[in-house]
């Protein structure tokens, strides 16, 4: 497949085209590549992994250090899933170039009760149906996405449900390189049968250690719907626990086992101190494992400030103790689908948080005396007795008909409210058979009882040798199917929006491409509930269809209120009629410390004529606002009001190189005026061929103003650096002219 270009969208059709012949690159979960004592630019980082071939970095870091960015050493999770998988894979490659290496779908509602694989591409609801083609589909897309960043991305998914086998080999055979697997996730949050849930967990957890795919386990569901997240501190180490152990006897590499971990409390709670001794309990229990850290989500709401907040508290937890997977959370999750936009902050509030704290814990340690050890302490004491306890009920489907998880109280406190299931009961019961005698399969990554020997006594580790290699050593065996309805299918989809891809025509969009969405933020000076029907009618003024307040947020009960709406707008643009004007020519702060440096430069600069208006002069000469005096050039500073013999006399006698005048005023175009007064007073003085003449204001059109004589104008946008880039080029300019 040839590779993209940063300049090209990617090609969806391209993408979706022979996919019944496209094989995964590899199998198996890649991890980032740590680097001791990183060197970027003048600055050692201690925590960091290998940089990016071709990245964004977070605003700071385009805007300020020439796009510095680190990458940290744990690996940082997306979540993504629209519902239309075909959209998702464009936010796929922006939150690669933001620093994602795992990227996580969300499935579409309710998948885990289908009881098999679902074929061709339909949309989803919240989520994405998975499905082979979707795989593949996004598999291939990541396979260029990841050349063109520089770095092997993840791709990963869920093996939970009643289909969890079928996924799972479904996974193996697609190369999928992570996935959630956990039995009790089925059974406390899907109601499965307990029973049928590990037989099959210890079939999908068989066939993804052949693949080597990453896992992580279900027990962040616990903190999410518990009543007092903090309560399940101790059975939650249980669960990890049970699954990890149960895990790693079936097959799986310890450092496969993902421990799905999440600070249990937020603000306004005094959160790390319920957050970080558990996270240093867990972590001392389960050294031999890997930490997935997910922010919590269960006091999120619908302030996507709020939720970034929170986000970077947990990762501060992730920075004290440990983290090899940071798993992000989209601020507007508390809102909203998520979001192109929000994708993206998370995974740069991630790589700001981590990289921003990089080397933490050479300068702080974690006290070995007082609360903090004895919290941790209480924490272990507690769970080992819960597990005590199971033990003593009879063991793990006793002590869950017995509702022991997800209980209100804090264990042993017991508040008698936990999920309880029943053995003899949930979807799937009764559907586990004892293999008889003669059982055989000839397949790989089997698990339990498979009677080879009948046949062949020399295949017995390696079944599927009975028929030449099954789908997992011969992907030419896999039955591909592609779309089976002719109208839920993503080709169907793609000319819903043809007009908009890869085409002059654009819409704004959120989730899916020419979706229309926007967002309008108000502060309306009323109170709440007035403000929540006040923003939908100005939402209705403003031309946008189906307006709904996202959030809303009191300021003061009579004096106002903060809304924050979205709606569609139903009307497009055409990209070609747009008049956009050449960017401005900036030098980078290197190359004008090095000119003004080797080449002193002196201007004489005043706001001339009758006009008092300095802050924009200011701006452009002051250090403070990035003015010109930041790379060394002299500045004569004549005020106010100044007239414009006085200014060009003023630079006669200090010998200046350029003459700065600016004037916001500009009725009967006195500003127009006055740079032609100062463009012909210089010619009457005689030096108006070795002096520049710039001029700006608010009112300032540069084509106008160089009609009037003078050199370089300047509007309402320009910076220091614009007027510093303009004065260094414009003297190279002359000097040449003279030579
Ligand atoms: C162990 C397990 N299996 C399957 C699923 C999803 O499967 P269905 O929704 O189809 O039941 C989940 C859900 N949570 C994962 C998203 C969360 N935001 C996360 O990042 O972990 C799960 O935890």
């Amino acid at each position: 497949m040839k590779k993209i270009d940063k300049n090209e969208k990617m090609d969806i059709r391209e993408i979706l085209s022979d996919l019944e012949n496209y094989r995964p690159k590899r199998r198996g979960w890649t991890w980032r590549k740590k680097v001791d004592e990183l060197k970027e630019g003048p600055h050692t980082y201690s925590d960091c992994s290998e940089p990016l071939k071709n990245s964004i970095g977070i605003p700071a870091a385009v805007q300020y250090f020439d796009n510095l960015d680190p990458q940290p050493k744990e690996s940082i999770t997306t979540e993504i899933a629209s519902g239309r998988f075909e959209d998702d894979i464009r936010r796929m490659r922006m939150a690669a170039w933001h620093g994602a290496d795992h990227i996580m779908v969300i499935r579409t509602a309710g998948q885990s009760h289908y009881d098999g694989l679902i074929e061709g591409s339909p949309q989803g609801i919240g989520g994405i149906p998975v499905t082979r083609k979707q795989v593949r589909s996004q598999r291939k897309a990541l396979d260029l996405i990841e050349e063109e960043v520089g770095r092997p991305i993840n791709y990963h998914s869920y093996v939970s449900g009643v289909a969890g086998p079928d996924i799972a080999v479904m996974f193996a055979e697609e190369g999928v390189n992570g996935a959630h697997q956990d039995p009790q996730y089925n059974i406390l949050y899907r109601n499965i049968n307990m029973v049928r849930s590990f037989v099959d967990a210890a079939e999908s957890k068989k066939v993804m250690a052949w693949a080597g795919m990453a896992q992580i386990d279900g027990a962040h569901n616990a903190n999410a719907t518990a009543r007092d997240a903090w309560k399940v501190m101790p059975e939650l180490m249980v669960q990890h626990g049970i699954n990890s152990i149960f895990s790693h006897k079936v097959g799986m590499k310890k450092e496969d086992i993902c421990l799905s971990t999440v600070p249990p409390s937020a603000a306004p709670v005094p959160c790390t101190k319920y957050d970080l001794p558990y996270a240093v309990a867990l972590r001392d229990l389960f050294d031999e494992y890997k930490m997935r850290a997910q922010q919590n989500t269960k006091y999120i709401t619908s302030s996507s400030r709020e939720a970034t907040v929170t986000h970077v508290m947990n990762m501060m937890i992730s920075k004290l103790t440990r983290a090899d997977i940071q798993s992000t959370i989209t601020p507007d999750e508390g809102r909203n689908v998520p979001w192109h936009m929000y994708n993206i902050e998370a995974c740069d509030t991630a790589k700001q948080t981590l990289v921003g704290l990089d080397g933490l814990m050479e300068m702080v340690e974690l006290k070995t005396e007082g609360y903090l050890p004895e919290k941790v302490r209480e924490l272990k004491e507690r769970a080992v007795l819960y597990l005590e306890e199971l033990i003593e009920v009879g063991g793990y489907f006793e002590a869950v008909e017995k509702g022991f998880f997800v209980d209100s109280g804090m264990y042993p406190e017991r508040n008698g409210d936990g999920i309880g299931r029943k053995i003899e009961g949930g979807i799937g019961v009764g559907t586990i058979f004892e293999r008889d005698e003669d059982y055989m399969a000839p397949v790989t990554a089997h698990y339990g009882y498979n009677n080879v020997a009948q046949y062949d006594k020399n295949a017995v580790d390696n079944p599927s040798s009975l028929i030449g290699g099954c789908t997992l050593e011969k992907p030419e065996k896999i039955i591909y199917i592609d779309e089976l309805d002719e109208n839920d299918n993503v080709y169907a989809r793609l000319d819903e929006s043809e007009k908009y891809r890869n085409s002059n025509f654009i819409k704004p969009e959120v989730e899916w491409l020419a979706d229309g969405t926007v967002q309008v933020e108000l502060f309306l000076p009323v109170s709440k509930r007035v403000a929540e029907f006040a923003a939908i009618e100005f939402a209705k003024k403003m031309n946008l269809k189906d307006p709904e307040v996202i959030h809303l947020e009191m300021m003061h009960p009579s004096e106002g209120t903060r809304v924050q709406v979205k709606g569609k707008v139903e009307f497009d643009l055409d990209i070609s009629t747009l008049e956009i004007p050449p960017e401005p020519d900036v030098m980078t702060d290197e190359e004008l410390w090095e000119e003004i440096e080797k080449r002193p430069l002196k201007v004489v600069a005043a706001t001339v004529g009758e006009d008092e208006h300095s802050v924009g002069l200011r701006e452009v000469i002051d250090i403070k606002h990035g003015g010109i005096e930041k790379w060394g050039i002299e500045v004569e500073y004549l005020g106010t009001s100044c007239p414009i013999e006085k200014l060009v006399d003023a630079a006669i006698e200090v010998n200046a190189d350029a003459i700065l005048a600016s004037t916001i005023i500009s009725h009967d175009d006195i500003h127009y005026k006055n740079m032609r007064r100062i463009h012909e007073y210089a010619v009457e003085k005689g030096i108006r061929d070795n002096i520049i003449i710039a001029c700006g204001g608010t009112q300032v059109t540069p084509e106008i103003a160089v009609k009037q004589g003078i050199d370089g104008g300047f509007g309402k946008s320009s910076k220091g650096v614009h007027v510093a880039t303009f004065l260094v080029k414009k003297r190279r300019e002359m000097k040449q002219n003279e030579n």
